[in-house]
């Protein structure tokens, strides 16, 4: 036994003592706060005065309702806030603390002894920390220091030191299990063991074991820009969200959870995801995945394919003729070429082809397209774009006014009066008494004038023209964006040589008011640089995790529609799954998006998810593999089966997944290429007991033993993984080099490959240098 465990366990005990006597505490006060909160909600209307006679009576009542309103706000506030740590606390009572530093500052003779935990806590007295938040400035040193000269940083400034000692902890239900003063050991017992566990239906904190590196992501604090790089594994989503609980800390007074979002791949990724931030006491931030965005924006106007419809044509479709056409188109579409061209074209629109549609009002044209061009193109030229298209919305407006004084005399008006019922009827004539100065009172005795009441009947029906409008919804994007694949002067870019077949399935796909996911966000793009672009700025910070499935379009898109908002960019090249997908690494255009100043890149080479030996041999599948560090943890190589037809398959699976039942594996899943396959290898294996299929359309992350398309599985982790098929036949196409790559990195702790027939090529260089066990027969 260690000779400090006593000590601490007294320390610990004393600890614990402290947070009983907390909850207690709250637990008493926040069930007073809450009878009071809900004592002033019912007698709310008690307190209030109601008196509307004289102009003092009325101030009066709307001063009362105003200070009984904040009095409930004050102790709805208070209380939530006395919950909200209620429920830190008792999260604390389990794990007080996780580490601890001996930390001596400069200057000073008495080293101090900081205990870290998830959250802060004083002593009985309020005077000392018996626990610092993971968050707090001094808690750095922990993560970024081994014992040696030390420094952090405070809003005062630096403070230097010396690091004298570290600890960890491992504490369960207030019991202190072990104790490692980490200046000695060597290695990393508490990361293993962590890491070593089964997975969870939950993405799990990691801050009692956060890297240094990823200390550096979590608390980055300068520009506008924070691009991280990192392996398979290497912690990027944990970066992702311990940040964002960093940052409420940091600024709880002035950014509030919903003040920040996660773009993330799918819905499925977001309820894997959804527990880190309570777990550490903070609210989760806003969800978003980027399809959502694009669904808001187009799917009146469109219907819109989903990017897991294009990735299952892409993986399935290779046999149909205008397969080619098709993977160049998307591969050019999300090209900074043509989003660079994009741009040129909207210039090019102040000078002609702007197209708009006739603005028409029962029927009939009021204001041609015609009209509509020639107002736009010969006049107020020296202006701005936008303040030439506030004029056109000006002249329109007029042009409005006058047709509808010309509708009056049309026969139309009276039988709308005839046909109207009496409700509407009665609701006119009080509108118009009152327009007329008419009090409550007096309003039966007004008249309505005939052509008023017409006047009226025409504008409502004109509502809808003047909200078009409002909208510029009178300026033909569609036709605008298929210009760009009518009009071959257009595009002053290199085309792929595919570009005629491009052009006519663009065309056909406009025509019949669909929309291609390639399509979308560059036609949201043109849209907004005619249109204005929508804004919100409450949003402080976005993050994008796997952000190599993200075009320059995209980037460009929620830059500017999150104007105030800093933005971190998480991804890994070697996940670029989507056909639209860059060769290489490219940082420069996410670089010029704020300019280099305000942009800092962090590369992690270093990953945790798998055991070594798996990470040695998913780093063989990739070009300069060989950076990626594994982190020290054993485990079995990966296994690779060969068979010789789809029934020895379904047998060997059904088999392997009941060994590693046996072994205490839950979570297995076996990937397949496709939605497809995926479907097919159901089917077949659906004697496993409780096995699930995962779709696009699954919300919530499955535990057990789950059949999984491979673009699905991506940012998720299993204990163990069966690539179902992991032949030639299936991954032949060097295009499929990544998405093989992300189906292995998937595996926690067992890998197992199957294969009917050749197994896949990509697998040649684990297989010479022996990072594969071969099973001939399972
Ligand atoms: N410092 C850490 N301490 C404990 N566990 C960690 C740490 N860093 C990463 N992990 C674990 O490693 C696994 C992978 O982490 P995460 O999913 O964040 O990586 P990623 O880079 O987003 O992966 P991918 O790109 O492959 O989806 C998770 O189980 C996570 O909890």
């Amino acid at each position: 036994m260690n000779p400090h465990s006593q000590q601490e366990q007294e320390r610990l005990n004393n600890v614990m003592n402290v947070i009983n006597d907390q909850i207690q505490q709250l637990e008493s006060d926040t069930l007073k706060l809450r009878n009071e909160v809900i004592n002033t909600r019912k007698h709310f209307w008690d307190e209030v005065k109601v008196n509307m006679d004289t102009f003092d009576d009325y101030l009066e009542t709307i001063i009362n309702l105003r200070q009984e309103a904040q009095a409930l706000s004050v102790g709805e506030s208070t209380h939530n806030h006395a919950a909200k740590r209620l429920a830190t606390l008792q999260r604390m009572k389990s794990v007080p603390y996780f580490g601890r530093i001996d930390f001596l500052e400069d200057g000073l003779t008495e080293q101090e002894q900081i205990y870290i935990g998830i959250s802060s806590l004083m002593d009985s007295s309020g005077e000392d920390f018996l626990i610092y938040d993971w968050r707090a400035p001094v808690s750095s040193v922990y993560y970024d220091y081994e014992p040696g000269p030390a420094q952090y940083i405070t809003p005062g400034g630096k403070v230097n030191g010396e690091l004298k000692k570290k600890w960890q902890y491992v504490i369960r239900n207030g019991k202190l299990e072990s104790l490692f003063d980490t200046s000695l050991t060597i290695g990393d017992e508490i990361l293993q063991k962590v890491l070593g566990k089964g997975a969870d239906k939950y993405m799990q904190s990691i801050v009692a074991t956060i890297q240094k590196d990823q200390n550096r992501i979590i608390r980055h604090d300068q520009g506008r820009m924070l691009i991280v790089h990192g392996a398979a594994g290497s912690g990027k989503t944990s970066a992702a969200l311990q940040r964002i609980a960093f940052l409420l800390y940091k600024y709880r007074d002035f950014i509030k959870a919903d003040q920040i979002i996660l773009f993330s791949p799918n819905n499925m990724f977001n309820s894997y995801v959804s527990n880190v931030l309570p777990e550490l006491g903070e609210e989760n931030m806003q969800q978003d995945t980027f399809q959502e965005y694009l669904d808001h924006r187009l799917s009146k106007e469109f219907q819109l394919e989903t990017p897991f419809d294009q990735l299952e044509y892409v993986l399935t479709a290779a046999d149909s003729p205008s397969y080619r056409a098709r993977i160049k188109g998307i591969q050019f579409k999300a090209s900074y070429q043509f989003f660079e061209a994009i741009k040129l074209y909207r210039e090019t629109l102040e000078k002609s082809g702007l197209l708009f549609k006739d603005i028409k009002f029962r029927g009939k044209t009021i204001i041609s397209a015609q009209q509509l061009s020639e107002k736009f193109y010969g006049e107020h030229l020296s202006l701005s774009f936008p303040s030439r298209l506030e004029k056109l919305q000006i002249w329109l407006m007029n042009k409005i006014k006058e047709a509808e004084k010309i509708e009056r005399s049309e026969p139309w008006v009276e039988e709308e009066i005839e046909l109207l019922s009496n409700d509407a009827y009665h609701k006119i004539h009080k509108y118009l008494a009152k327009k007329h100065g008419f009090e409550r009172e007096e309003q039966a005795d007004y008249e309505m004038e005939p052509n008023e009441l017409k006047q009226v009947i025409i504008r409502l029906k004109m509502k809808a023209v003047r909200q078009q409008i409002k909208e510029l919804e009178f300026i033909d994007l569609e036709g605008v964006y298929k210009q760009l694949f009518t009009d071959p002067l257009i595009l002053k870019v290199a085309v792929p040589d595919e570009w005629k077949e491009i052009c006519q399935e663009t065309v056909q796909m406009l025509d019949e008011g669909k929309l291609h996911y390639e399509d979308a966000t560059p036609f949201l793009f043109l849209q907004e640089l005619i249109q204005g672009f929508q804004t919100n700025r409450s949003i402080k910070h976005i993050l994008i995790d796997e952000a190599q499935d993200y075009s320059p379009f995209q980037f460009e898109s929620l830059k500017r529609l999150f104007p105030s908002a800093k933005m971190t960019v998480l991804g890994d090249f070697n996940q670029a799954i989507f056909a639209h997908a860059r060769e290489v690494a490219d940082f420069q255009m996410l670089t010029n998006l704020y300019g280099e100043e305000q942009t800092e890149v962090i590369n992690m080479t270093r990953s945790y998810r798998s055991t070594k030996p798996i990470i040695e041999f998913t780093r063989s599948l990739i070009a300069n593999g060989e950076n990626i560090i594994p982190f020290d943890r054993d485990g079995d190589l990966p296994v690779l089966a060969q068979v010789g037809n789809k029934s020895e398959l379904h047998m060997s699976i059904m088999f392997k997944v009941l060994k590693l039942q046996s072994k205490g594996y839950e979570n297995i899943a076996i990937i397949c290429k496709s939605a497809e396959e995926s479907k097919q290898a159901f089917e077949e294996l659906s004697k496993i007991e409780g096995i699930k299929l995962i779709k696009t359309g699954t919300a919530e992350f499955e535990q057990g033993v789950v059949v999984i398309p491979s673009y699905l599985a991506k940012g998720i982790e299993f204990e163990a993984v069966i690539i179902y098929d992991a032949s030639e036949q299936v991954y032949g196409d060097e295009s499929l080099r990544r998405i093989f790559y992300t189906a292995c990195t998937r595996a926690m702790h067992e890998l197992h490959l199957y294969s009917v027939g050749k197994p896949s090529h990509f697998i040649k260089k684990a297989l010479e240098n022996n990072l594969l066990t071969l099973e001939s027969n399972s």
